[in-house]
């Protein structure tokens, strides 16, 4: 048994098992995964919502310091009367929100007179600000964001769109992406005195904007028209300015929809193109603009490498995967422990089968247990009772079979077979030692009168009777046969048998002379004996038998009630 049935029980089952999880496993796996790809694509469209909604706010709050600053008394009345006293004082406060808004490039104060000249202009030049001197201070009169916003009403904002920043000057915002918000200053009759402006720094802004985001995220930014403004690939960027448009709806063919209006927000895959290095999701949105301005809106978006979108299916597919094969094997080893602990009383089962086809003691069942192998046990133990019992009338039937083939029933003396052996034993004995052996031959003399007189049973108890006393005349070593009627044969074996066959014989004769009771009378009967000797009367059992045959005949004929001795042969 080089794989019993518990190897290939637990085999079958865990290979069962492990494919059931498997196939499970790879199933949930194909949902999950699709699920997980699915929320994080849901994830990112959220995370770009909010980001579109910061750069609305952010503008908001644009406008907020933008009142702040144009409803400044100081800023009136310079407009009114330029002060460089106060003009100072002014660029000080423009200092302090530029320090507190990293993403303002600039502030202004221009005034609506003398072709929109600047009256106080603060530039960012890396971590410093610089003053312009009034010498540096330059008309902007025709410029939009100028005339535009002195027709504005009070407290309303004019937002430029994002573009390149070709203005003069030195400074940080000089050729960087930028936007000019801007608020007329008026008097308290409503006189356009002048113009409040922030420039931005579009690319800070957003920056800021997305610090929260993992690194690993791409910003994307389009303008109400869908000219790409914000790209990893800067090539991308701001094409109009260099008299060539990058639109996002040609880059990205999903987003048409978005640019269309057809949709407001999108999500796709995308294979590596420039800028991108890796396949990524992306997702954009419209972004409408609370402000009035020439843009309206603008256009959001985020990539996230797809690999880290799979990263948490793949990390759920490992998990999987160790747990289909960590269940696999504690099933296997599971149902190993299990298959053994059943197949161990049939084990017991067996061996009690074997020691029982031994014929020995079959030892420990199972008697007790209340399931299958239970009653297997009690079945098994009830049939051994049962083929113990059939073995045992068999050998009684066989018992008897071989006392009927050798031993007259009547009498119970050895019959016509078994003294057949004996002869044969005895001539051999009596060959080997040099010894030799007699047979008596006894017929009952006129039996036949005795049976016609009183009956078969008187017969029957007369030859009974016969047996007895012969058997008893002679040694237990002596052999006694009837051998069929009133027929009997005494075998004598032993040294001094021919001497003793007369002396025997005549024992015989007499011992049969008192009378037999039966039935309340006497029965009386007497035998003529024949005798035979080997090796002088024959050399074999039939030779004997027949010579002492034949001198029993010859005392028959010569009166009977006597013995006699077989003729020698020549
Ligand atoms: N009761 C009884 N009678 C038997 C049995 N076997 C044989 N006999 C009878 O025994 C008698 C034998 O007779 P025989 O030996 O021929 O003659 P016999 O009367 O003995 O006369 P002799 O032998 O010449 O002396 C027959 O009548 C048989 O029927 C038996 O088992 N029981």
């Amino acid at each position: 048994m080089k794989y019993g049935i518990a190897v290939k029980l637990a085999l079958l089952l865990a290979a069962v098992g492990i494919c059931a999880s498997a196939l499970t496993g790879a199933y949930s796996y194909g949902v999950s995964r699709s699920l997980l790809v699915e929320s994080s694509q849901q994830s990112l469209v959220a995370a770009t919502q909010v980001l579109g909604r910061r750069v609305d706010t952010s503008l908001e709050e644009i406008a907020r310091n933008l009142q702040v600053l144009a409803n400044h008394p100081s800023v009136r009345r310079t407009l009114k009367q330029p002060d460089p006293q106060m003009n100072a004082q002014l660029a000080e406060l423009f200092e302090l929100m530029m320090q507190a808004n990293p993403a303002y490039f600039q502030i202004r104060l221009i005034s609506a007179d003398n072709f929109g000249l600047e009256q106080v202009r603060v530039d960012r030049l890396g971590p410093s600000f610089i003053n312009v001197p009034e010498a540096d201070l330059q008309e902007k009169g025709h410029f939009s964001y100028v005339s535009e916003t002195l027709q504005l009403p009070s407290g309303t904002v004019y937002m430029s769109r994002i573009t390149i920043n070709h203005e003069r000057g030195v400074y940080t915002g000089a050729e960087r992406p930028s936007m000019q918000l801007a608020m007329p200053v008026r008097d308290t009759d409503g006189k356009a005195l002048g113009v409040v402006v922030i420039n931005l720094d579009v690319d800070g802004m957003f920056a800021l904007l997305a610090t929260d985001l993992p690194l690993d995220f791409r910003l994307f930014l389009a303008n109400g028209q869908g000219d790409i403004l914000i790209h990893p690939d800067h090539s991308k960027t701001f094409g109009f300015d260099r008299g060539r448009r990058v639109l996002l709806q040609d880059e990205f063919a999903a987003t048409r929809s978005l640019v269309t209006g057809a949709t407001s927000q999108v999500v796709f895959q995308q294979p590596t193109t420039d800028g991108l290095l890796q396949p990524v999701v992306m997702a954009f949105v419209r972004q409408p603009l609370k402000l009035r301005s020439e843009e309206g809106q603008l256009y959001v978006g985020l990539a996230q490498p797809l690999s880290s979108v799979r990263e948490g299916a793949r990390h759920l597919g490992l998990l999987i995967m160790i747990s289909v094969l960590g269940f696999g094997l504690l099933g296997l080893l599971g149902t190993l422990f299990l298959a053994r602990l059943v197949l161990r009383p049939l084990r017991q089962l067996i061996a009690a089968a074997n020691l029982f086809g031994r014929g020995q003691e079959i030892g420990y069942l199972p008697l007790d247990r209340q399931d299958e192998i239970g009653e297997l046990a009690r079945s098994f133990q009830q049939m051994q009772r049962q083929i113990g019992e059939q073995l045992g009338s068999l050998h009684a039937s066989q018992e008897q079979l071989k006392q009927m083939a050798q031993y007259d029933a009547l009498t119970e003396l050895p019959n016509r077979r078994m003294l057949q052996d004996r002869l044969d034993l005895a001539i051999a004995r009596a060959r080997r030692h040099g010894g030799c052996a007699a047979v008596l031959f006894i017929d009952l003399d006129n039996f036949k009168d005795i049976n016609d007189g009183w009956g078969h049973d008187a017969g029957d108890a007369v030859l009974v009777a016969v047996a007895q006393r012969l058997r008893l005349s002679v040694r237990d070593t002596d052999t006694v046969a009837r051998l069929g009627g009133d027929e009997f044969v005494v075998l004598l074996d032993g040294p001094d048998t021919e001497r003793d066959a007369a002396l025997i014989a005549g024992k015989l004769i007499d011992c049969l002379s008192p009378g037999i009771p039966f039935q309340g009378g006497t029965l009386r009967v007497a035998a003529s004996i024949g005798i035979s000797i080997f090796p002088q009367h024959g050399i074999t059992a039939p030779q004997l038998l027949m010579a002492a045959d034949r001198a029993m005949y010859s005392v028959k004929a010569n009166g009977r009630g006597g013995f006699g001795f077989a003729v020698l042969q020549d």
